[in-house]
This record gives C-alpha cells, structure tokens and sequence, in this order.
C-alpha cells in the first residue's frame, strides 16, 4: 500500500479511513460538506486530526504525538486555481520544487523544461502566469506539482473553474500524466471519475458511504449520492468516424467534436431523459437504435426510470404504462445522436 489513512476531526464530524494502493487513483466525491476538502487538508498536513494516523510509503505523516510539517510530506496539492507564483515566469513556477528540494539552477531548469514537454506547455516556459488563459495555467501547474516528485498528488476539482471548451484537453493530459501515478482527485462530474480513476470513494456526512470501482459502484450504486451519479448512461468503446463502437460492436452516433481522432479509446454519456423507449424497432429516424431486455421499472413521482443492460431511460409513468413494459420485456431504446456527447479516455 502506498497511503494508509485513518483521521477522526469530530467537529466537522468527520470519520475516515482508507487506503491507496502505489499507482492508484481514486475519484473523490460526494455532496457539498461532505467531508472532501477536509480529508485532503489533513492528507495535505494543513489540518490536524484529532486522531487518527497516516502513512504514505512507510512514512509516519502523523500518529498520535508525531505530525510531520506539509512541505516534508511528499505531497502535492493542486487547487481549482493554478494559484503560480505571480512574479516568477513559467519556468521558473516549474523550477521551484526542484530548486527548494537542493537540486542546481541549471538541472532544476532541465527538470522544468522536461515537465513542461509533459504537459503540452512548452512553449509557454518564458510567459509570465498573468498571461496564461486559465486552461494553461493549470497544465503549468501540473507541471509544478510534478516537478517536485510527490509520492501522492491530491488535485481538487482540478477541471472545475476551467472553460468548457478547455476542460477535455486538460482531462487528456491528466489522464497521460497520473497513469501509475497515487492519486486523489476531487470531483463532481462522473465523467472524470471514468475516465481518471481505478477507483471512485464516495464520502457523505464525514463518512465514506462507498468504495470501489467506478463501474461496479455505478452499476450498483449503495448511497443515494452514487445513484444519482449512476443517473447518466456511459458506454465504451473506441472512436468512429460519426461517434463510438463499443467491444460488443454496437455503433453509436454522436454529436461529434470535429478534432477527435479515430480509432481512440472513449466513453459515450447521454441522459436517460435523452432516451425513448419502443415496442417496434423505429425505422427512418437518424436515431441511434439498441436493441435492449428491461431489467428493472422504478417510479418516482409521475416519471419511471426503465432499466436495461446496464442503460436507462426515463420516461413518463403513463407512457410507461400505455408501452406496457414489464421486466424481461425485449425493447428498444433511442437517442439523438445530438444528446451524445464524446469523451476521449
Ligand atoms: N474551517 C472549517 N471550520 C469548521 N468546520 C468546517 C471548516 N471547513 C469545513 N467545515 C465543516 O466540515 C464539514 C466538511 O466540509 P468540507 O469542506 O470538507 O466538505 P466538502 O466535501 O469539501 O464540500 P464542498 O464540495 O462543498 O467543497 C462540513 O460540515 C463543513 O461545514
């Protein structure tokens, strides 16, 4: 194991233990107040549990009377903002962690210019942060907290206060940069749970409520949270010219971004609101057709969620009642392709 943690903070009534394998990351999640800020700030060694200890690669961080100071921990933590030294330039930003751990100006340079390289940003060495659009200000710091070598990096909703149109390059460069790498990332999309962790924790009232991996929890989700996560429809495969082919060969048509290469590895996510369910396979329609057999029917309120082959739809309870839809019924779901969206992983 590479982390091992156990932290009692009872007046945020918090109560955690886990454990990280080396190589390992883990998609941190759960409601606002959950707990998520606190157990990286105790990870981080800017808050002190009550009880508790960790280790991370046999190191004591803290036990009973020992409390090792942040900055000889081995730990990085990355914030929504890249929060770069605003009068340093990139390189030097980079340059910083090697510099401080006694690494020579002209090898940390090296360093910086490699990590840089690492991150799509070397082009960007001699700016200055205050010139960085906010999608390169945090490769950058990327970058920085790689540099320094932690032995666990914690990224707080890193990808949170990034544009829209930035957060998928990012996603992709985090993927390449914590593949083997221990790991905690923060989030509320599911998307980044998929695509960025081997693992998916859920903590809801200081207490961790699931664990495991991200597939498995969502397919079977224990915690109210996990099912509401689970509320999307995710199907993998690789690209296609026009959207994704999944292993079983079920092709998928998507709304897609016009620079996403063919034949990569990526994930399909569409709403269950997205989905209509019928008896007859539809014809001429530019849907996408899948032939599915119900699994499960759940009502809440005048709506019914349709569960099938791990997809779902959710349709009106009268149209659920007037199709007639039982468990083991053999139908069909369709989508848009429009509702589709693409992400690489
Ligand atoms: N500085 C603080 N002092 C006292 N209590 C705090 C402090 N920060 C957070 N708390 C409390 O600790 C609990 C856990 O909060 P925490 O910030 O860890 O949640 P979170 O999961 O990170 O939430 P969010 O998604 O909103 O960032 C909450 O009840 C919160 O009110």
């Amino acid at each position: 194991m590479s982390l091992d943690f156990t932290a009692r903070v009872p007046a945020r009534d918090f109560d955690v233990r886990f454990s990280l394998a080396t190589g390992e990351t883990i998609a941190l999640m759960g409601p606002n107040g959950a707990g998520k800020s606190t157990l990286l700030s105790v990870l981080a060694g800017l808050l002190r549990p009550d009880c508790g200890s960790a280790t991370l690669d046999g190191k004591t961080l803290y036990d009973d009377g020992e409390w090792l100071a942040p900055h000889t921990r081995g730990i990085a933590l990355l914030a929504q903002d890249a929060l770069l030294f605003p009068h340093l330039s990139v390189l030097e930003n980079v340059a910083f962690g090697p510099r401080c751990a006694g690494v020579p100006r002209s090898a940390a340079r090296k360093e910086a210019h490699r990590w840089l390289r690492e991150v799509d940003a070397a082009d960007l060495a001699h700016r200055r942060p205050v010139s960085l659009s906010g999608g390169q200000a945090q490769r950058v710091a990327v970058a920085r907290a790689l540099a320094a070598e932690p032995a666990l990096l914690l990224l707080d909703e890193p990808l949170a206060a990034l544009d829209i149109s930035v957060a998928p390059m990012v996603r992709r460069m985090l993927r390449r940069v914590l593949e083997g790498r221990s790991a905690i990332i923060v989030t509320h999309d599911i998307v980044d749970a998929l695509l960025l962790a081997d693992r998916v924790v859920i903590v809801d009232g200081g207490r961790i409520v699931e664990d495991g991996p991200t597939r498995l929890v969502l397919e079977r989700p224990r915690s109210s949270f996990a099912a509401g996560l689970a509320g999307v429809n995710l199907m993998t495969g690789t690209t296609t010219r026009d959207g994704l082919r999944t292993p079983g060969g079920v092709q998928l048509a998507a709304l897609r971004d016009r620079d996403l290469p063919a034949g990569e590895e990526a994930a399909a996510v569409f709403s269950p609101r997205a989905v209509a369910v019928h008896r007859l396979r539809p014809t001429g329609s530019p849907r996408n057709v899948l032939a599915v057999t119900i699994t499960d029917l759940e009502q809440h309120g005048g709506r019914t969620t349709v569960r099938a082959d791990h997809l779902s739809a959710e349709i009106t309870t009268a149209s659920a009642a007037e199709l007639d839809l039982l468990p083991g019924a053999e139908v069909y779901f369709s989508v848009k392709s429009a509702e589709v969206e693409i992400y690489l992983r």
